[in-house]
């Protein structure tokens, strides 16, 4: 793959959404001097949220650090690159991954799936909060940028624990539940018009520990599920798997409005014994 092409990266969370279009509207000539006194502290509401995150969560380590700035810096129109189907966005970046983190963390997971891998980032973050022994099997579609995680894992001692598994992830989940695979926590983070698919897999094939956590990305999708505005083919999948995860009893879940929405899910009953060390 190519480095080359940067763009600045274009808003994928409601806030930043939110922020982009008040500063449209802050540069029309038209404004009173009171509305735009007024639409100046929303946007320095909405503008400041995200970075204001950013600078009071836990740094990222300096092999994260290399690794966003490498896919940044990457040309993912290049032909090789997908031309297009990728894009710098994709990668979840510092708070969402120290939430990975101290998730990992707290839950004591030594078993985690990742569902969409993309150049790793999320991967190497929970597999830098691993306990000895841990693993994180990560499943992506495709070969190229799974070359490109595979790359950044040399660079970095936690990306000898990720193991990469290239090709549709419904086709791994399969050959992982048949070898008796089981998972403490599993982050969702693929194409979003499979995650109902993906969900009932987890549920269904044996591949979730009794206490495990499912964590799925990009629940919020851009507001796009509660604003009714036109509705893209992932805001509609998100819209309706956040309608069946709410209304399916076998859950509990809440939706941890953290960059563009992280749910956590559990199975609903009794509290299982805390997993063997
Ligand atoms: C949003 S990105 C993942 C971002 C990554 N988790 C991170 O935080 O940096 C989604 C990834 O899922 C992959 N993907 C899409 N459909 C897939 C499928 N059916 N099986 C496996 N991976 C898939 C895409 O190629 C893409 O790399």
């Amino acid at each position: 793959m190519s480095t080359g092409t940067r763009r600045a990266p274009r808003p994928v969370t409601p806030a930043s959404v939110l922020s982009h279009r008040l500063g449209a509207l802050l540069r029309s000539p038209d404004l009173t001097p009171t509305l735009r006194q007024e639409l100046q502290q929303a946007y320095d509401l909405a503008a400041g949220l995200d970075p204001y995150l950013e600078e009071h969560t836990s740094p990222a380590s300096p092999a994260l650090r290399d690794l966003e700035e490498r896919t940044r810096a990457h040309d993912w129109l290049a032909p090789s690159a997908g031309g297009g189907a990728l894009e710098q966005e994709m990668l979840s970046g510092a708070v969402e991954g120290q939430l990975l983190k101290l998730l990992v963390h707290a839950t004591r997971a030594s078993r985690v799936l990742e569902i969409g891998m993309f150049t790793g980032y999320s991967a190497l973050a929970m597999a830098e909060a691993l306990p000895p022994g841990g693993r994180v099997v990560a499943c992506e579609v495709n070969a190229s940028v799974a070359d490109f995680a595979r790359d950044a894992f040399t660079r970095s001692p936690a990306g000898a624990r990720i193991e990469v598994r290239v090709g549709p992830a419904q086709e791994t989940l399969r050959r992982l539940a048949a070898a008796g695979a089981v998972f403490d926590l599993v982050f969702l983070d693929a194409d979003k018009a499979g995650y109902l698919a993906y969900l009932e897999t987890l549920l269904n094939g044996r591949l979730l520990a009794p206490h495990s956590l499912v964590c799925v990305d990009n629940t919020l999708m851009q507001g796009d599920p509660w604003t009714g505005g036109p509705a893209s083919a992932n805001g509609a999948a998100i819209a309706a798997f956040n309608r069946a995860v709410a209304a399916d009893p076998r859950l509990e879940q809440v939706i941890v409005p953290v960059r563009d929405g992280l749910t956590l899910i559990r199975r609903a009953g009794p509290t299982p014994p805390p997993p063997q060390s």
